[in-house]
Order: C-alpha cells, then structure tokens, then sequence
C-alpha cells in the first residue's frame, strides 16, 4: 500500500519547485523523472526536505508507491510529451485517479484528454500554475479546470502550497476540463500585453528621453509604490540595475532585442478571434514579439528606411497616468476573452474569483487587481470592467495622458503599438455611433448582404442597384 499523498512526474524547473513546496508544508511526494540520473541528485540537493520526498526510477513503482485514489502531477512541455505519457501511464491507474497537467496546454487538448481519462473512469485535470521558479517553490496562483471530485482531492494540497493573499489562497476551481488552463492562456496574454507597454515605455524614456538604464530603474521603483505596484514593474526595475560583468554596459544593453514566445500569448488571441472578440493589445503584444525576432530584416530596413527617432517630450507623469490607463485597458480586454468563453463554453467564470487569485503569487500581479475583484463584486455595467465607475473615472483622469504620450511616440516615429491599440480601443467603445454604418452600405453593394436601419427591426437594402 502506497503512502504518498501525491506524485510529480518531471523535476525540471517548475516540477522540482512544486514538489519542494509540497514537502515544505509536510506532504509526502513521491517524485521521478524522464532523465533519471537526476532524481537521487534532485533529492540529496533537497537537504532536510528530502525525508518526505520518495524517489522512483520505474514509472510502476512510482505509481504503486502513491495512496489511492491517487493524484499525480506532470511538469512536463504539453503538447506530444503529455500524451506519450498518459498512454504510458493509464494502463497502471485505477478508477478514480487523477492525473494533473501543471504545463501551460492548449485548452483544447485539456478538454480532449479529459474526455479521453474519463472513459477510462480517470479524471484529468488542467492546472494552470503561475508565478515562474519562485513562485512554484514558495507560493504560486493556480487555476484549476477538473472534476469536483479532482478538486476534492487536491484542495488541501493545493491550498497549503498556493500563494496567500492577506489569508486567502489564490487559488481556485475555475471549472471543468479546459476552463484552468484557459484562464492560465488569458493571464498570459495579459502577461503578454503588459509587458509590451512596460518595453515601449521604456523605449521612450530611453531613445526618447536619453534617460540612463539606472535613472529609468528609478523612475520604475518609484511607480512600484503607488498605484502601477506590480510584479512586472519591481522586476523591471531591478533588472536595469544589473552591469554585463564582460563588457561592462547595463546588462540590458547586451541582450538581443529578439523576444521569445512559447504559445499561450498567441493561443489568447487566436481563441479571442474565433469567440469573435479582438483583444487588441494582446494581439500587438505577440505581434511585437514576431517582428522583434526579425532582427536581420529591421537592421536592413534601418538602412534603407531610416531609424532615427525623435526625442519625447513628455512628462514621466504622463508617462505613469498613461502606463496606468494602459493596464486598465489590458486587463479589460483580457477579462473580456475570459467572459466569452465562458459564455461559449457554459463554464460559469467566477470573474472575482479569477482577479482574487491573481493578486498574489502569479507573473501579472499588481495593485490593480484587488479592485477588479471588488469591481466583479458589484454591478458591472454591461459587464465591462471600463464601465466600473471606479475603472471609468480613473481611465477618464489618466486618457488624456494617453492620448498625449501616443502621440508624441507617434510625432517622434517611436513604435508603441500596445499603447496605441489600447487608445484606438478606448475611443472605439466610447462613441455611441462608429462608423461601421460604411461598412455595412459597402457589403451591402457588393455582396447584397443587408443592412439594419437604426430604430428599425428586420434587413434592408439600399438603393445602389436602381
Ligand atoms: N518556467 C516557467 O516559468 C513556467 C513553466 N510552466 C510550464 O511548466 C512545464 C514545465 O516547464 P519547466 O519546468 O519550465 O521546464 P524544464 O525544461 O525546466 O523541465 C522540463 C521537464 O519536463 C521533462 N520532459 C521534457 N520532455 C519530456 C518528455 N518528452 N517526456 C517526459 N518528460 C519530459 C524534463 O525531463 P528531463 O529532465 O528528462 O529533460 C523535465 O523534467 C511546461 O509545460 C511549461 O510551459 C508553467 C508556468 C511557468
Ligand atoms: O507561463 C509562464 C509565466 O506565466 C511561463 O514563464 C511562460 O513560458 C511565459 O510565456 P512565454 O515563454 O511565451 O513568454
């Protein structure tokens, strides 16, 4: 009979975090993994942790040692390696068990292994864990799309180890299958976007305001302790203190300007588009990463083109009310993805919820999130967390600097595309009366597809064809 509470099944980065944290809070773990010379390593550099973790070379040992019904946890790449492994490992479970996805997967393969364990009479469970290395070790929000009777099992587990939020645990069960991992893709994406203004506020304070990496770290500890207080900004600002030990520059200045991505940033909007939603700020945000990582083609067009900027001129004031107007507007539209989905989905979101275990332990942590819980607690007008009087009056009090910085980044031919997409999507939602009216009269000429009349019900024509 096995005797430990749970199994984790890949002792990478966040694999090996994970199950530290869970021995911390004196759970047993049974632990192994792919490249086996690394498990008694892993466990000897554990020091007194290792007495409640249980090693395992052999995958029939590993799941003979775990209590039943028996919850096991994989921290490995989703995609192919996931289920290579479920069809490795369901022969040797019983009914009633649960395997664990921990991976950033693409909500769509979680809703197909779930149903695929289920005829097996297993329960699969999509976990979306947020908040990098550290946040795995000592306390991360996690958002969990499974069975009750999944949550059931893993929620003293999972609360124990979840980061804490003023005496909550952030983390939550979200709803069934795909729903955790869908919310971890939206966070995400809103990761995405963030981020993206931080660079392009950056880039203007320092192509075009000839500010030093140092002043700017500053400029950013200083936002940490007001209302921009977030995850993002303190680690911004304490990475533009760090000097290139071989060349001597700011360490910034040495890393190619060529961004990484790994999924879940385009995932956001792609799924955005097919619920018929843009979120536009996402959407630049991965775009932005895809052009960065053209380098060669931007340094032969700075030939050709022109790279030179101009300087900006505006106030670092303006700059924070506008970085503030610009996570509202990310947050937003991030939430918005998440409400149609689980409209499409018949999920039920718990919106508060999702802010409240946001505010503690993940990557897009920040001040912000505690009011849109609140926000979600209350009466939303039109369910948009602009409309939030509280949301509308502070995008009201800080868009003029928005409008401001964008257009001295665009006066200047600096590019800000998260920026600029989140005004055009202010301005947008604002005006009762767009200009799709033109739109309509066009589709209408070439393709007789019809037009409503304002105040009128039913399809009409115009009168284009004589
Ligand atoms: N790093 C982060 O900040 C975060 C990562 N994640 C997600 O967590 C998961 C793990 O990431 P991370 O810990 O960073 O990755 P690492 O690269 O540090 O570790 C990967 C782990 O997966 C194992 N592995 C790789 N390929 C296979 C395979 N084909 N079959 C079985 N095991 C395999 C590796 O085993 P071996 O030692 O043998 O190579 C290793 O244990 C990913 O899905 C990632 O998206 C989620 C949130 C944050
Ligand atoms: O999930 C994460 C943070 O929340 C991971 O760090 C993820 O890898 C980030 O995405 P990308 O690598 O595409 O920047």
């Amino acid at each position: 009979m096995g005797q430990a509470q749970i199994g984790v099944y890949g002792l990478g980065t966040m694999g090996s975090a994970l199950a530290l944290n869970m021995a911390e809070h004196g759970f047993d773990v049974a632990v192994t993994n792919r490249e086996t010379d690394w498990i008694a390593v892993f466990v000897k550099e554990a020091g007194d942790l290792a007495v409640r973790l249980h090693p395992h070379e052999a995958l029939s040992e590993f799941v003979g040692s775990l209590k039943t019904p028996r919850v096991i946890l994989f921290m490995i790449p989703s995609g192919a390696p996931i289920d290579a492994m479920l069809a490795e490992i369901t022969p040797l479970l019983s009914p009633g068990d649960t395997v664990i996805d921990g991976g950033n997967a693409d909500f769509h393969d979680t809703r197909r292994r779930a149903a695929q364990l289920a005829g097996l009479g297993l329960h699969f469970v999509g976990l979306g864990v947020s908040g990098g290395e550290a946040g795995a070790r000592h306390g991360p929000s996690m958002m969990l799309g499974g069975s009750d009777h999944s949550w059931q099992q893993l929620r003293p587990i999972l609360t124990a180890i979840a980061a804490d939020y003023e005496g909550v645990p952030c983390v939550a069960h979200l709803g069934p299958d795909g729903a955790g991992h869908f919310v971890k893709t939206v966070h995400n994406g809103i990761e995405y976007a963030d981020m993206q203004v931080i660079a392009e506020i950056y880039s203007l304070l320092r192509n075009g305001a000839a500010m030093a990496p140092a002043e700017i770290a500053a400029l950013f500890a200083e936002w940490d302790r007001g209302p921009l207080k977030s995850y993002l900004v303190e680690i911004t600002a304490q990475l533009l203190t760090y000097t290139d030990p071989d060349t001597g520059h700011p360490m910034v200045d040495v890393i190619k300007d060529a961004a990484g991505q790994k999924g879940t940033g385009r995932w956001t909007v792609i799924e955005a588009l097919r619920l018929g939603q843009s979120a536009s700020m996402i959407e630049a945000a991965v775009g932005a990463r895809g052009w960065s990582s053209e380098k060669d083609t931007r340094q032969a067009a700075e030939t050709i083109l022109g790279g030179a900027v101009g300087a900006f001129d505006g106030s670092t004031q303006a700059l924070a009310e506008a970085f503030l107007a610009a996570r509202i507007l990310c947050y937003a539209q991030g939430f918005r993805v998440l409400a149609a989905a689980s409209e499409d989905f018949g999920w039920s979101l718990d919106f508060a919820a999702i802010a409240r275990i946001w505010r503690a332990g993940c990557i897009i942590r920040s001040a912000l999130l505690d009011d849109i819980a609140t926000a979600y607690q209350g009466d939303l007008p039109q369910g948009e967390l602009i409309l939030a009087p509280g949301f509308a009056r502070t995008l009201a009090g800080c868009l003029p600097a928005l409008r401001q910085v964008v257009c001295a980044a665009v006066h200047g031919g600096h590019p800000v595309p998260a920026l600029s997409a989140g005004l055009a999507w202010y301005d947008t939602m604002r005006l009762g009366h767009g200009s799709a009216n033109i739109i309509q009269a066009q589709r209408d000429i070439f393709g007789r597809h019809g037009f409503e009349r304002l105040g009128q019900s039913g399809t009409y024509h115009g009168p284009w064809w004589g």
